[in-house]
């Protein structure tokens, strides 16, 4: 579990070119929504006049209305004034909502395109990236863009034409006291750059943490992972790992707290000290003719007007930095390569035959660490293939490539003559049903799980696929029958009745190609049974490639291929391959002999494990 000090990754941060912002492609998010953005100027257009406008009548009433006592002039005003406040107000509403659907719609269209092209990655992306670490950015990164980016466009846009309305009155009404306030407006712009820089770091390095934090919690927290810390007893040191993970990240958000707070601070002090001077300059006729009294109120209000918006623009610059840091890191996503994807003329199987061949494979995980080498074997439709060879011999890797969760390195993968690449990802999905030992499940009901191989399948295909798989007596006699509730916090099954239930769901697939990778653990002999029964059901007739671990498989496999250091060293069927008295011959006596020393019982004989 990585952990980084605090250090490490401000200097992370530190690198990121400010200037290479990638605001084109941000834009892109936004430009369906060219018509509500248009709106929202509109409204906040019109939100900046009726503000304006507030003043100048204050002032009026001081100037006029007050000093007469010209009360029919005075209830005018009043009612104008009021008017003015409340027409604000709406506009203030309309103009959440438009901002905050435009955000949330924003923030949608980035979600759901981030989890379609999740989807379209290979699975070497997911062999290099925390589960934990993406399910962070898809929740903490897009939820904080959304507050941010729902904020900072109807603010921008207000506060630019609040500050140009409000400028333009003050100039019309005293250009001397206009100039004066302007000259006051540097002390808000200059930190500006500086806190958003520092914030821009800070809140980068924040989200690394949080995802970090939530790779760790992942892990750890997952019903794997706290079997494993149990019975190796390492909840202490674990506890000390998320403790320090907590900590830098309560560093990190308190300097992010308190660089704002600091900024604010100063802000504050200067927007009240404004009006403070404005009297002054006034009072004391500082230039030129004396203003009236009404134009000095109007000013103090003006100033709060002005200053209140460049504070918040301030804060926008801080917020554009921060959102920049997070669509940063989702963009990383969107940069990962797709790899393994459609061409545009992809061929679509209409109805395969299932011959696979292998020619020349040669391929591997990672740069300079060969898995398979010029590999080369083929199965014909309708056979059974068995691989078998050492642990750790590639034969696993075979299997992932003819299923096209990798493309090799060099050589190629057929299927019925067309290379996996030029054939479509969906027609390649129908053409091929994988069983692993593992058997996943989805927390859903047991014809939920079923019907992910065939959405549209009825009851009664339901119950056909299970009786086949030997497991519908099962399914049957539970409480709520195939409406139970399985997966992680579902029914506890067996592991042979999930790996009926996997074996279900492939023939209610019916791929003509079955990869399967047999169980190296032994069921106890009825429930082994069952599931050879239904294991024969769903190979029949189909083109079989099986990581054979069982003598039974191997001595009825049309052929064995016997991989070793990722490639083929024999070849043959079970007989031809002892007569050789090659590495087959050595690793059959091996284990067999084992098997029959370790489990004299016939039964438990028949599991011959190679790997
Ligand atoms: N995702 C991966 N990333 C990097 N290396 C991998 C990955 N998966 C497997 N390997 C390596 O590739 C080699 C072949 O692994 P593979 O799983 O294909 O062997 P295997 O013959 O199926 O072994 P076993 O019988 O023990 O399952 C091994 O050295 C393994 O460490």
């Amino acid at each position: 579990m990585r952990f980084m000090t605090p250090f490490a990754v401000d200097e992370r941060a530190k690198r990121v070119p400010l200037a290479s912002v990638p605001w084109k492609r941000i834009g892109s998010y936004f430009k369906p929504y060219r018509l509500l953005l248009a709106i929202v100027v509109v409204v906040i257009a019109c939100s900046a006049v009726v503000g304006a406008l507030q003043p100048v009548i204050i002032r009026l009433i001081v100037d006029r209305a007050l000093p007469q006592h010209r009360t029919g002039l005075l209830d005018h005003y009043v009612l104008m004034m009021l008017a003015l406040i409340i027409g604000g107000g709406l506009l203030g509403v309309l103009q959440t909502y438009i901002t905050s659907l435009i955000g949330q719609s924003v923030m949608n269209d980035l979600r759901v395109s981030l989890y379609r092209h999740l989807h379209s990655l290979s699975m070497s992306f997911y062999g290099k990236t925390k589960t934990g670490e993406i399910l962070s950015r898809m929740t903490n990164d897009v939820q904080q863009l959304q507050s941010v980016v729902t904020d900072t466009y109807g603010s921008t846009v207000n506060n630019l034409l609040t500050v140009t309305v409000t400028l333009i009155t003050m100039y019309a009404l005293n250009a001397e006291l206009a100039t004066f306030s302007i000259v006051l407006l540097p002390l808000f712009i200059l930190p500006t750059r500086q806190v958003g820089k520092a914030t821009y770091r800070v809140r980068k390095a924040t989200q690394e943490k949080l995802a970090d934090l939530s790779a760790h919690l992942s892990e750890t927290l997952s019903q794997s992972g706290v079997l494993l810390i149990k019975l190796f007893g390492r909840q202490a040191e674990q506890t000390a790992t998320f403790s320090g993970m907590s900590q830098s990240v309560k560093q990190l958000q308190l300097r992010q707290a308190l660089i704002g707070r600091w900024f604010f601070m100063s802000i504050s002090i200067i927007t009240s000290a404004g009006p403070a001077l404005i009297y002054f300059v006034g009072g004391h006729t500082l230039f030129g003719r004396p203003p009236s009294i009404g134009t000095l109120v109007a000013f103090t209000v003006f100033l709060t007007r002005l200053f209140g918006p460049i504070a918040s623009l301030a804060n926008l610059g801080v917020n554009v930095y921060g959102s920049v840091a997070l669509f940063g890191r989702l963009f990383e996503y969107f940069d990962e390569c797709k790899e393994i994807a459609d061409k545009p003329d992809a061929v679509h199987l209409e109805s395969p035959v299932g011959h696979v061949e292998l020619r020349d494979v040669s391929f591997s995980y990672e740069p300079n660490r060969p898995v398979l080498s010029h590999l080369s074997l083929c199965a014909k439709p309708g056979e059974m293939i068995a691989l078998v060879g050492p642990s750790g011999a590639g034969k696993t890797t075979v299997s992932s490539l003819v299923a096209r969760l990798y493309d090799p390195v060099a050589g190629a993968v057929y299927i019925d003559g067309v290379d996996l690449r030029d054939l479509s990802l969906a027609s390649l999905a129908n053409t091929i049903g994988v069983v692993t030992q593992e058997t996943y499940l989805f927390h859903a009901t047991i014809a939920e799980n079923l019907r992910f191989a065939k959405p549209d399948a009825t009851e009664d295909e339901l119950v056909r696929a299970a009786e086949a798989a030997a497991i519908h007596e099962m399914i049957a006699g539970l409480p709520n029958g195939y409406d139970t509730l399985v997966g992680e916090r579902g029914h506890k099954l067996s592991g042979g009745e999930k790996q009926r239930l996997a074996i279900a769901r492939m023939i209610l697939k019916d791929p003509r190609i079955v990869l399967l990778d047999e169980a190296t653990s032994a069921l106890d002999s009825a429930s082994e049974r069952a599931v050879q029964d239904a294991l024969a059901v769903l190979l029949k007739g189909r083109t079989s490639i099986v990581i054979a671990h069982r003598m039974s498989t191997i001595v009825d496999a049309d052929r064995i291929y016997v991989i070793a250091r990722g490639t083929v060293a024999e070849e043959g069927t079970h007989e031809t391959l002892l007569r050789t008295k090659g590495l087959y011959a050595e690793l059959y006596r091996e284990q067999f002999e084992r098997a029959l020393l370790d489990a004299p019982d016939l039964e438990r004989a028949s599991l011959v494990t190679f790997a």
